[in-house]
């Protein structure tokens, strides 16, 4: 995904190409290497954790350890997409708190009908997006996390139903405050 950002001390110079355990150097290469590692990590058992920060950084870690050396850590400069500026860093740790506390307050939307866990669950994406921690690999992660918290309140997922141009649609969407499309995308892939 290409990102606005600042000039960025982890790409190789003069290039826009993230620096990676393989040293690939071509964005193609780099995109199909972070891929296939991402599918390979991802079919493995994920870290548990306590549905909070820590374990959200801890699950980016697991699907991008392969790649870059900075996986699980936050980015330390600014980023945006299509016009939309993230959460400055050094925001980021507080924010992500604020949130993950939110979820623990809404008891990690524990027995809530499909509806009503879809649109909570939409709120947190949207807001976790706005954040937007990591320099690379957040709609993974996202989605990740959403199949975790989705079946630790009950539900089955079928991922296969999340159509990517549509999740990326709903989730700009959301960044300008309209939930919905991400709601009602969410209530499609729970049982
Ligand atoms: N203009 C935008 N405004 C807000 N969010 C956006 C915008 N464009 C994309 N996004 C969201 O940003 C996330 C993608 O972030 P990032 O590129 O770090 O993740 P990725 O896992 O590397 O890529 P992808 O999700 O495309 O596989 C997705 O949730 C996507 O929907």
């Amino acid at each position: 995904m290409v990102y606005t950002a600042e000039a960025d001390p982890l790409c190789y110079p003069g290039t826009s190409v993230l620096r990676n355990k393989a040293e690939l150097q071509d964005a193609d290469a780099l995109d199909e290497f972070e891929l296939s590692m991402f599918y390979t990590r991802a079919e493995e058992p994920l870290p548990s954790g306590a549905l909070d920060y820590p374990h959200y950084r801890a699950l980016h870690h697991h699907l991008f350890q392969d790649v870059y050396e900075w996986a699980g850590q936050p980015r330390t400069i600014r980023i945006g997409k299509g016009g939309n500026w993230f959460c400055y860093p050094e925001y980021i740790a507080s924010e992500m708190a604020r949130i993950f506390n939110e979820l623990a307050a809404d008891n990690y939307l524990v027995g809530l009908s499909r509806a009503a866990f879809a649109a909570k669950a939409a709120h947190i994406l949207a807001e976790i997006n706005a954040v937007h921690p990591f320099r690379e690999g957040n709609g993974r992660t996202q989605l990740t996390f959403l199949t975790i918290l989705a079946e630790h309140a009950g539900f089955t997922v079928d991922m296969d139903v999340l159509d990517p141009d549509r999740v990326m649609q709903a989730m700009i969407a959301s960044f300008s405050g309209d939930e919905s499309a991400l709601a009602a995308l969410i209530a499609a892939f729970i049982r």
